[in-house]
């Protein structure tokens, strides 16, 4: 097994969940090309979420994609899914491909710059399924994701580079939570594509 594929197959979590970091799987010409394409292609909308019965939105765009119109419920408010264009067919592909498994969705997020991030949370809705697999796909900043443990607090971060793929499989949104934190010194935009597969 040479060095890259034994980094690949390395569990990043400790214990209590699976998480592989594949770095970039893209060249940076053709991570720049999607990424490009999708900041201007994509309907992009701020975030709405109901929290404590307050109605919020969000500096982070977000975006849904999947194989039918689905009805997605999270943070107390629905969405329905676009179809899949030909840059987001042509990435699932790809992603489907490495990862092993298939996805029937995708949550787009859009981070302008490092004053917009994503607080501590876990991805353990109902519609998701037990052990589900996500894979999180990063264009553009690179940025500090990090992993918090549910019970023993530990944690451990990463820097998402361009063109990367992340697998959060197993008991993973179980024990762990995750975040992407703010900064003031990143000043362009990352755009992040998490493939999941809604089972109900
Ligand atoms: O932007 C990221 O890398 C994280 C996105 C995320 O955690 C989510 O969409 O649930
Ligand atoms: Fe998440």
């Amino acid at each position: 097994m040479d060095l890259f594929q034994e980094q690949t197959n390395r569990n990043f979590l400790p214990y209590d969940g699976t998480v592989h970091y594949h770095g970039p799987i893209l060249s940076k010409s053709s991570a720049d090309l999607y990424l490009n394409v999708l900041l201007k292609d994509i309907p992009w909308k701020n975030d709405e979420a109901i929290i404590f019965g307050k109605r919020i939105i969000t500096k982070r765009k977000v975006a849904w994609f999947g194989d039918s119109d689905y009805e997605y419920t999270y943070s107390n408010t629905t969405k329905k899914a676009l179809s899949w264009n030909k840059e987001l067919s042509e990435l699932k592909l790809i992603v489907e491909e490495i990862s092993g498994n298939k996805f029937n969705s995708c949550l787009l997020n859009l981070y302008n710059n490092g004053q917009e991030g994503m607080a501590w949370h876990s991805d353990d809705e109902k519609s998701l399924g037990k052990n589900t697999v996500i894979a999180s796909l990063s264009l553009g900043a690179e940025r500090k994701f990090s992993f918090k443990h549910k019970s023993s607090g530990e944690q451990i971060s990463l820097i998402l580079e361009h063109g990367s793929l992340l697998i959060m499989k197993g008991e993973t949104q179980t024990n762990w939570l995750h975040n992407l934190s703010k900064t003031k010194s990143v000043v362009n935009p990352r755009v992040n594509l998490t493939f999941r597969t809604i089972i109900s």
